[in-house]
């Protein structure tokens, strides 16, 4: 028991120091490497601890989609991309080979990332409210129709 505890103790400082340590980019220092010789990708969102920051220039020519699409969105943020295809989870898995820090936010970005936070808790409000009314009609409905038999 104490090893077991010993252990999950260092890994969950592993993890925490290893996030403070990883050096954080801006969009101009990610723009500056897109060709094969320097490669880097921003890929991640809020939802799986991203956008972080991805040299991937080893990993072009073993690229099963090719080297070409992922040179189309070097230097950008290529999350909406990788997450279109549907990357399985040994991709996800290589992927993580390559992080080499964390993606600084521009103003604009945050505050269309807090936006997009905001609609999805709007969307999701509205929808509970709607699952609470529809439970409400069919309670109704139930005690209407017992009344009348
Ligand atoms: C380091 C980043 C990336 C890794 C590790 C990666 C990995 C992979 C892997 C392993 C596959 C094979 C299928 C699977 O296992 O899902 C794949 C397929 C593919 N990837 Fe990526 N990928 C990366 C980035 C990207 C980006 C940024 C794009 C698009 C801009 C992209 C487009 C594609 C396409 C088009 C395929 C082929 C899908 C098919 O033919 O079914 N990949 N990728």
């Amino acid at each position: 028991l104490f090893v077991l505890f010993c252990q999950t103790a260092t890994t969950v400082q592993k993890y925490s120091m290893s996030d403070k340590e990883l050096k954080e980019y801006t969009s101009e220092d990610v723009s500056k490497h897109t060709t094969t010789d320097s490669c880097w990708l921003i890929i991640g969102n809020s939802s799986n601890g991203g956008p972080k920051v991805y040299d991937v220039t080893k990993y072009l020519d073993d690229h099963p989609g090719g080297a070409e699409v992922m040179l189309d969105v070097a230097g950008q943020n290529a999350d909406e991309f990788f997450e279109d295809i549907g990357h399985s989870k040994e991709a996800r898995n290589e992927l993580a080979k390559y992080l080499i820090g964390n993606y600084k936010l521009t103003e604009e970005e945050m505050a269309k990332m807090k936006a997009d936070a905001e609609k999805k808790a709007a969307q999701g409000g509205s929808s509970s409210m709607m699952l609470i009314v529809l439970v409400a009609l069919v309670a109704i409905y139930i005690a209407y129709s017992q009344m009348n038999s």
